[in-house]
Order: C-alpha cells, then sequence, then structure tokens
C-alpha cells in the first residue's frame, strides 16, 4: 500500500443538460454541454488512521454521498482530504470531482488495479446514485469542452467536443441544492435541454454554447433574480453570460463580467482531464 495519493479534477459548469434517468446508475445520466476549468478540486488519499473513513473539505470535516460510496465500492478505508478552487453546491461539479478525484487516488493507494474507465464508472454512478450529479464525472474525467451526446457512465455514453479553448469568469451569489431540482419534476427542462442540444451539435461553437445555454436557463425556470441581472449587465457590454446548472453562479467567456463592472473568479478552460499527480 502507498502512502498517499492526490489527484486534480477541472470543475465542470453545466450550460444545458436533460435528464436520462435508467434503473442501473452507471447507465443513467444527462446529455448537454459544459465547460471544464482549470479552477477545479485536489484530492489527497491516504489509508485513514481507524476503521472509519474520514472527509475533509478545505480543512472542514464534510459528507459527500458518492464519495463515500466510492470508497465502499474499492473496499478503500480512507481519509480523503480536498481543497477546492470552487464553492460546493454552486454547479460546479465539486462533488464529481470528489468522487473521481478520490476513485483515482484510492485505486492507487490501495493497489485496486481498476482501469480509468472502471475508475469513472464507479463514479460515475455513486454521483448519479446520490443525486448529485447526472453528467459531471464523465465531463470532468474528458476535459475541454464536452457535449454530451448520450447519457450514461463510460461503456455507455457518448462524447464530442466543441474544440475550442476560452478564459472563463464566474461569480456564485448562492447554492441551489442539485438534489432537490433532480428529484422534481425534470420533464420541461429536459425538453429545453434537447433542444439546446440540437442547437450545439448543428453548430459547436462557443458562441451556439452560450446562446443554446441562455435558452436552456430562460426554459427552465431556474433563473433567480442576481442570476437575471448579472447576465443583463454582461449582455449589456457586449458579452456572453449564463447559469451554471446547477447553481446560483453566472459564468461568462473572455472578459464579460469584468467589463460589466463585476469582480469575478477567473480561470479557463481546462485542456485535459482528471489526472493523478
Ligand atoms: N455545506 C455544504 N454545502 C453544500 N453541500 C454540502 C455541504 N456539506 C455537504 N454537502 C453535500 O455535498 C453535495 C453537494 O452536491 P451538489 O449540490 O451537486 O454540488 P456541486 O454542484 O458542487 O456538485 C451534496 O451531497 C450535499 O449533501
Ligand atoms: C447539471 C447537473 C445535473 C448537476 O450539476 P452540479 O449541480 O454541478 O452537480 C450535471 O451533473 C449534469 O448532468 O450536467
Amino acid at each position: 500500500m502507498r502512502e498517499e495519493a492526490t489527484a486534480f479534477v477541472p470543475g465542470h459548469i453545466t450550460g444545458f443538460f436533460s435528464a436520462h434517468p435508467a434503473e442501473d446508475p452507471t447507465k443513467a445520466g444527462s446529455r448537454g454541454a459544459g465547460l471544464t476549468l482549470t479552477d477545479g478540486v485536489e484530492v489527497t488519499v491516504e489509508p485513514a488512521a481507524g476503521p472509519e473513513p474520514t472527509v475533509v473539505l478545505d480543512g472542514e470535516p464534510i459528507d459527500v454521498d458518492p464519495v463515500t460510496t466510492v470508497l465502499d465500492t474499492l473496499d478503500a478505508p480512507a481519509r480523503v482530504e480536498a481543497e477546492s478552487d470552487l464553492p460546493i453546491g454552486s454547479g460546479f461539479g465539486v462533488s464529481g470531482a470528489m468522487a473521481i478525484g478520490t476513485a483515482l487516488a484510492a485505486n492507487r493507494v490501495f493497489e485496486r488495479k481498476l482501469s480509468r474507465n472502471e475508475l469513472v464508472t464507479i463514479a460515475h454512478g455513486a454521483e448519479v446514485q446520490a443525486g448529485t450529479g447526472l453528467g459531471d464525472v464523465v465531463a470532468q474525467a474528458h476535459g475541454g469542452v464536452p457535449i454530451r451526446l448520450e447519457p450514461g457512465g463510460p461503456q455507455d455514453n457518448k462524447l464530442d467536443a466543441i474544440p475550442a479553448r476560452a478564459r472563463v469568469e464566474y461569480v456564485t451569489f448562492g447554492q441551489l441544492s442539485t438534489s432537490e431540482v433532480l428529484s422534481g419534476d425534470t420533464d420541461q427542462l429536459t425538453a429545453a435541454g434537447t433542444e439546446a442540444l440540437s442547437r450545439v451539435v448543428e453548430e459547436p461553437t462557443l458562441l451556439s454554447f452560450m446562446y443554446a445555454s441562455r435558452a436552456f436557463a430562460r426554459e427552465a425556470g431556474l433563473l433567480t433574480e442576481d442570476v437575471v441581472g448579472t447576465i443583463e449587465d454582461v449582455t449589456a457590454v457586449g458579452g456572453q453570460a449564463s447559469m451554471a446548472m446547477l447553481g446560483e453562479t453566472v459564468f461568462a467567456l473572455g472578459t464579460g463580467l469584468s467589463d460589466a463592472g463585476y469582480d469575478p473568479a477567473v480561470c479557463a478552460t481546462h485542456p485535459a482531464g482528471a489526472v493523478l499527480k
């Protein structure tokens, strides 16, 4: 057994998505598109001192169901320490990042000898089962600007990508519970997500991704006053912004938010996917 291993996982902002439930959580998931980010989560795994696993995020103990499930599945009694550039619960896929980072690092520390696809499948299934996400894990494993054409883990889904990179700015106003939204009626959201995906498939550019994301945000009925006002401010100065699903967060390409007078966090699209360091 190794002493410890660390993985870096990019954050993932979903612009739009449709929900595709299935009995088997490794086959369930979402279609959609989003941006993976150079801001992300660094996850370090070491054997736990006692029999109980512990999970710590930015110095505070935390319960993240998908992480517990990943540790159980890998039979890895571990201490997981995560450092995040991004807030949890605000649409950046932090729970998914912790799940896949834990899977990659625990596989190494406990010498489980699973393949990358097997580890991504475990993390994806754990995230879907917990209701904390549907497509973040596979997007975060891929990197870039992934288009999720078919739902599910790596054995079932189909991914493409927008061949582009960009500076990304974001501001967060608060949290939105992904599991609450996903456990409600998702019909309207899925209809809007399907329409948005067909636009981006027809024209896989960042600009069409932003148009499709804004239309989705409007139609999905999830906008808050702060989010609407901020998107309008960016539009007024000729920028491109939309809402990060599912969080009270606005993201913009280039200098959209700073041009509109905000003081955003700044990063870029991530060129690769989750990696062991
Ligand atoms: N202080 C906290 N704030 C938000 N989520 C928390 C907190 N502590 C634990 N959690 C858990 O973390 C997960 C966050 O999932 P989610 O809302 O999908 O976030 P993200 O958008 O970052 O993936 C949930 O399982 C939630 O129960
Ligand atoms: C939008 C969401 C269902 C949740 O994303 P988050 O709140 O960041 O966990 C995502 O997993 C997706 O399928 O696109």
